[in-house]
């Protein structure tokens, strides 16, 4: 069952247009990831869909709701992580909880929050004082005290040390478990990778891929490369494997470049012709590949 459908919606300003007429849908449960450059329209769409923002054509349904027309019905089942700037300083965090969860009819109970997200020893501490990974831990409870049915979350590990983004992907994967349907807004590649059931890949407003991680990995037709060392025979021969665009050797070392799956045929012709090789790796494909291909840039510049 889709919980969000966007159909062409458009959105300009001051003239000029920075949603092309978009469409997506978001199924129950999954973690839905938007991904693209600055400037694409991600947030634009973001903030449509959850009605903080009028769109200027197409329609939009949450939960079967019109975000614009029935905004207060839609805001009850809905959680935004909020950003940086929204809080005041001297806010404790569970003055902070206890607030957001009385705007709610049916929250949660904010100090299982507090356990789930490692701030339970931070509880009278005020808002100012916490580190960056604290902050964001908080943000991601505020966004889910309301006992959302959707939660949008925007940056989710801005800010995290290595260690606290996969303990923060592990307690997102938890929210999955739980029934929620997750919007995550990301510009890291491993994140998205590791948490999005699909994604949608932004660019100059439009919607230019939308996929399974896996799926826009293998969609995208980029050359990668085949490693290994030389035991017996000649590796010429692997010029004329179908897939394959190029072959070089140094000394005993050899790099296969392609396309598709031509490893599987670059293996196929070395047994057939009784070349022994060592050392095989195959440089895998990543979806920071699947990005350049799609957009024509990287996010990591
Ligand atoms: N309120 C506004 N008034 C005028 N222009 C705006 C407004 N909000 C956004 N824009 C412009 O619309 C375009 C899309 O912005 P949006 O914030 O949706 O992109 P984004 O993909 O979320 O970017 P980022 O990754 O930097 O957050 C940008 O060119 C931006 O400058």
């Amino acid at each position: 069952m889709a919980v969000i459908e966007v159909t062409d919606l458009t959105k300009r300003y001051a003239g000029q247009t920075v949603l092309n007429g978009i469409s997506f849908s978001v199924e129950e449960g999954e973690i839905f990831g938007i991904l693209g450059p600055n400037g694409t329209g991600k947030t634009t769409t973001v903030e449509c869909v959850e009605g903080l923002r009028r769109p200027d054509g197409g329609t939009i349904r949450v939960l079967g709701l019109d975000p614009i027309k029935d905004g207060r019905e839609l805001r009850e089942l809905i959680g935004v992580q909020l950003q940086h700037t929204q809080l005041p300083e001297n806010i404790k965090v569970w003055e902070a909880l206890d607030l957001y969860a009385s705007f709610y009819a049916n929250p949660r109970d904010w100090r299982e929050l507090l356990e789930q997200w490692g701030l339970a020893d931070k509880r009278n501490a005020r808002f100012g004082k916490l580190s960056g990974g604290q902050k964001q831990r908080l943000f991601i409870a505020l966004a889910l005290v309301g006992n959302p049915k959707v939660a949008f979350l925007d940056e989710l590990t801005t800010g995290l040390d290595p260690q606290a983004r996969r303990a923060t992907w592990e307690v997102i994967k938890q929210v999955r478990a739980s029934g929620v349907t997750v919007v995550l807004v990301s510009h890291f590649m491993d994140e998205v990778e590791e948490l999005c059931d699909r994604v949608a890949v932004f660019d100059g407003g439009d919607i230019v891929a939308l996929d399974t991680p896996a799926g826009l990995i293998d969609g995208v037709d980029a050359e990668h490369q085949m490693r290994f060392r030389l035991m017996t025979g000649d590796a010429s021969l692997l010029s004329e494997v179908p897939g394959v665009t190029g072959v070089t050797t140094k000394g005993d070392q050899v790099v296969v470049t392609g396309r598709g799956d031509f490893a599987t045929a670059v293996t196929a012709a070395l047994a057939r012709n009784h070349v022994m090789v060592a050392d095989l790796r195959i440089d895998k494909r990543t979806l920071d590949d699947a990005f350049v291909a799609l957009t024509g840039r990287s996010l990591h510049l």
